[in-house]
């Protein structure tokens, strides 16, 4: 028990550190992956946390750290509106990242950044990204928000999926590959709006709905943080929107080359957002992608673009 009114405060503070640090309750993207290491003036070391299957580094974690170098580096008053990468070499999940940043132009409201992540001595990722300043302006509109059931009538991913295999019917060979599914710790929630294809039988627009978070706290000051989620969280389901028409074939080789983000409005990266992605074209082997990230009150947050190389073997032909 406290005796004094200063040693109650301490236990106050004590009890709201230990709350903070509770690692379920504070998102592991804040207190560990979007968390860089300085090393020296404008060079970073980030580390991992999940790592899909194909072992390749998850490119939104490269994007989302190489964000927060970025902007490290300028100041409170600029916010990024806008950011441009490129994948170059597949991210070895066995190393860090170090991330180098260009300060490239400072100009009275843009502030221009290049950021370089290096894995063994060469670059895996170049991105640009661009600051505002903010100012008011008599411009302003809006696509209207996609008109959806509410986060709190749907089922997350992973509800789904032991809706799925309680069904007697369902194939071991799809079993093993959601219970992998359930196995793997994605730092974000899903509740897809229209429930997915399981069994892939179903030819369907190249569109998906879904609402998706960042699991766990981060709060509501750091808007820079926030754009850092965003942009991890923007590349998580995006390109699997072009292979929606094709049940029948199967991604051999699937990864993104590029990834483009336009930061609109504020947003709380930890809160349910709307992500409408939408694929216009595939062919020569690549699929271009297309997303917008919606407030639940229906401003449109961020929009965002990717290309990705998809070479597709059809698995319904015969082995003969
Ligand atoms: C895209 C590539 C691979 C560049 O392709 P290239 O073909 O030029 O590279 P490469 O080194 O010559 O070849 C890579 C592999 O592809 C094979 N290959 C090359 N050309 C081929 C062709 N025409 N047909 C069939 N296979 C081909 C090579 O043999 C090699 O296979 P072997 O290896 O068997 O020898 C590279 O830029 C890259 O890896 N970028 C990083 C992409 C990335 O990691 N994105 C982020 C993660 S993806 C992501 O996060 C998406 C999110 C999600 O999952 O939803």
């Amino acid at each position: 028990m406290a005796e004094s009114g200063a040693e109650l405060k301490r236990e106050v503070i004590d009890a709201a550190a230990r709350f903070a640090d509770t690692p379920d309750l504070r998102s592991v993207l804040v207190t560990s992956v979007l968390n860089l290491e300085k090393l020296e003036y404008d060079l970073y070391r980030g580390k991992h946390h999940w790592v899909p299957r194909s072992q390749r580094l998850f490119g939104g974690q490269i994007v989302g750290q190489a964000l927060v170098a970025a902007a490290r580096s300028v100041t409170d008053q600029l916010h990024v509106h806008s950011l441009h990468c490129y994948f170059l070499r597949a991210g070895d999940p066995k190393v860090p990242v170090l991330y180098q940043v260009d300060r490239t132009r400072d100009g009275r409201s843009f502030c221009v950044r290049s950021v370089k992540a290096i894995q063994h001595g060469q670059p895996i990722l170049t991105c640009q990204a661009s600051f505002h300043m903010s100012q008011p302006s008599p411009l302003e509109h809006q696509f209207t928000m996609p008109s959806v059931p509410p986060p709190d009538a749907l089922l997350t991913v992973e509800e789904l999926i032991q809706r799925h295999l309680s069904d007697p019917n369902v194939a071991d060979v799809t079993k093993q590959g959601l219970n992998k599914i359930l196995a793997e710790e994605v730092p974000i929630e899903i509740k897809p709006v229209n429930p997915p294809d399981f069994r892939r039988h179903v030819v369907m627009e190249p569109k998906k709905l879904f609402w998706v978070r960042a699991k766990g706290h981060i709060g509501e000051e750091d808007m820079k943080l926030h754009c850092c989620v965003a942009a991890y969280v923007s590349d998580y389901s995006l390109l699997p929107t072009a292979l929606l028409p094709y049940p029948k074939y199967r991604a051999q080789f699937s990864a993104s080359l590029d990834h483009a983000m336009w930061f609109h409005n504020t947003f709380r990266a930890d809160q349910w957002m709307l992500y409408e992605c939408e694929s216009p074209w595939a062919g020569g082997s690549r699929g271009l992608v297309q997303g917008r990230m919606w407030r639940q009150d229906g401003v449109l947050a961020v929009s965002c673009a990717q290309e990705g190389v998809l070479r597709a073997k059809n698995t319904t032909q015969s082995k003969l």
